[in-house]
């Protein structure tokens, strides 16, 4: 067998395309939405997200603002830096990129964003919104990437309801919290959370029909463990610095062999990546729009 690829490209693609629509209608009321971006230090690889979520922009036509602190910046200046945002009338969205430099309380900081701002559906009110909505009734910003897995999905025809995911990794932006995304009403997975110290990691695995491999351990995941058919999300990217250019080649958490054994696999560059900063730019949206409403 040979893996349907759940394209990420394609699909950030035909959601830009919707996205362009619901930002032209905000601007023709003079509620066109802005992205603001925090960048501490000068992470090559947070430098490179950070410019895409700006091209992302563009093309869409919200409006973004970059905001960039040495890698030397206090408490107090990230705080300052947060505020002046959370004040700025033409910011509907803001993100702290992380991770942050070693010194800076990550936690706290995603705290400081007005929630109403959160892009990035990290801050404490919003996953909280996220754990009480299991109606589905409560809106709040969700996580991106959580949010970027399950478009992916839905958007190739990969049946979620009653399906056994297997989740690896507890990492705060996907594996905490992409189960109560899951297993919403409506949605109905089972969700099964594996970490670093689950035992027989391969057995959870081969149960799944839907694999979320989200640990950033490259080509974790062999094609032994995976269920014939299932569908393999590979979330982790790990940048392996060894191309001739001296650019770097990026890992997945997935073994390649494993596009012989899934029926469906996310490609790692090409698949949740891109997915995940166009789920951004829809946080971004949706707050304008209930900003407006
Ligand atoms: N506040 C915050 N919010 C985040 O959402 C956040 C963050 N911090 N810190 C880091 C992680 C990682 N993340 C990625 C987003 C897009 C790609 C992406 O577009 N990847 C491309 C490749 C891009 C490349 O060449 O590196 C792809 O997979 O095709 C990757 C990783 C968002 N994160």
């Amino acid at each position: 067998m040979t893996a349907a690829v759940l394209d990420g490209v394609a699909t950030a693609a035909a959601v830009k395309d919707e996205l362009r629509v619901r930002v032209d209608a905000l601007r023709g009321v003079g509620a066109t939405p802005g992205l603001a971006t925090l960048l501490v230090g000068d992470d090559p690889a947070s430098r490179s997200y950070v410019a895409g979520k700006h091209r992302d922009c563009d093309e869409v036509g919200i409006r973004s603002v970059r905001v960039e602190l040495p890698a030397t910046a206090t408490d107090a200046d990230v705080r300052a830096a947060i505020r002046d945002l959370d004040d700025a009338r033409e910011v509907t969205g803001i993100i702290v990129q992380l991770p942050l430099p070693a010194g800076l309380d990550e936690l706290a900081m995603l705290e400081a964003v007005d929630p109403v701002k959160d892009a990035d559906g990290l801050h404490p009110v919003n996953l909280g919104r996220l754990v009480l909505g299991v109606q589905g009734v409560v809106d709040a910003p969700l996580p991106c990437t959580p949010s970027a897995c399950l478009e992916l999905l839905v958007r190739h025809g990969v049946p979620i309801a009653g399906a056994e995911v297997c989740v690896i990794g507890r990492g705060l932006t996907v594996g905490r919290s992409i189960g109560l995304l899951l297993t919403r009403r409506g949605i109905d997975a089972t969700v099964t959370l594996t970490h670093s110290r689950t035992r027989d990691l391969a057995d959870h695995v081969r149960r799944a029909d839907v694999v979320v491999a989200a640990v950033g351990s490259p080509h974790l995941v062999q094609p032994a463990w995976v269920r014939p058919g299932a569908a393999v999300l590979d979330v982790g990217i790990t940048r392996e610095r060894i191309l001739a250019d001296g650019r770097a080649r990026l890992l997945g958490d997935v073994h390649p062999g494993v596009a012989d054994v899934a029926g469906w696999l996310s490609p790692v560059p090409g698949g949740v990546g891109p997915m995940t900063r166009v789920m951004l730019l829809d946080n971004v949206v949706r707050a304008a729009e209930r900003a407006i409403a």
